[in-house]
């Protein structure tokens, strides 16, 4: 498997079937600002609240096929798998569709995230164990502070203004080797002095 980072953005996302495993999807699309539709004849309570504030749109009845038509990525959470397999069937190839139940059949799988602002970790075991993934996540979120947020920050600051203002190329690595070091990340002042310096 390959993996990348999808803009997802106003992008058109159907989910079919509206329960748990459908609203955790639909949690991490919605932090992602996708348009979200979902076909089901019921939807969790989190989801009802989603449909009253806007959030996403709600097809009340079961699946069809033409449903999938001008979808960017497609889900197919139910609890029938002859179902999951129809909304699979009824993809054209350019789709990217995940089958909850069949990962055999997905364009692609869904990762466990540690998110400290701009960093993004991501956990995939291709399938193997799910729950692997989520306890190594639960792991890194002690590895990775809340700290890396505005280190990182920093980091985006200091590279753009090193890249502007410094043209000697060894001087220049040096320098984005030197933002590095834990110093910076653990260190506000130290931070602040560094970008004041650079030249
Ligand atoms: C292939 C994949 C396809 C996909 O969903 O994209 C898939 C498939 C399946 N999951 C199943 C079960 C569970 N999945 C979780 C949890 C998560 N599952 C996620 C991803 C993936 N799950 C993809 C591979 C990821 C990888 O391997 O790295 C996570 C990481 C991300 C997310 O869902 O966003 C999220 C944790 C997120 C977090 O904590 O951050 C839990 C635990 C829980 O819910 O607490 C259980 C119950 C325990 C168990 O069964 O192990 C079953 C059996 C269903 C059944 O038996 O009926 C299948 C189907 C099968 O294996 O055939
Ligand atoms: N990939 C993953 O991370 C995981 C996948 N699973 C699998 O996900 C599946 C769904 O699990 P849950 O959400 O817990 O089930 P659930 O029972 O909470 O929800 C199923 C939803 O599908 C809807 N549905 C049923 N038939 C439909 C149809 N013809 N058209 C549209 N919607 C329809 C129901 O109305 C309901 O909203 C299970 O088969 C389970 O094996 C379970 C855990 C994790």
């Amino acid at each position: 498997m390959y993996p990348i980072m999808l803009k997802i953005e106003q992008k058109r996302v159907l989910i079919v079937g509206g329960g748990k495993v459908a609203t955790q999807k639909i949690d991490k699309l919605l932090e992602q600002n996708a348009n979200v539709c979902v076909v089901s004849p019921t939807i969790t309570d989190t989801l009802h609240n989603y449909v009253l504030n806007g959030q996403i749109q709600w097809i009340n009845r079961t699946f069809k096929q033409e449903d999938t038509k001008d979808a960017f990525l497609v889900i197919a959470a139910t609890n029938n798998r002859s179902v999951n397999e129809l909304v699979k069937k009824s993809c054209s190839e350019g789709q990217l569709i995940n089958v909850v139940d069949a990962p055999e059949t997905s364009d692609f799988y869904n990762m466990a995230v540690v998110e400290r602002g701009e960093l993004k970790i991501a956990i995939s075991t291709e399938g193997a164990s799910p729950t692997l993934a989520r306890k190594i996540k639960r792991d890194l979120i002690e590895v990775f502070d809340d700290g890396y947020e505005d280190y990182l920050r920093f980091l985006l600051k200091a590279r753009k203004k090193i890249k502007e203002t410094v043209h000697d190329e060894e001087r220049k690595n040096y320098l984005l080797n030197e933002i590095m070091y834990d110093f910076y990340r653990k260190n506000e002042v130290e931070r602040e002095r560094f970008l004041e310096n650079i030249n």
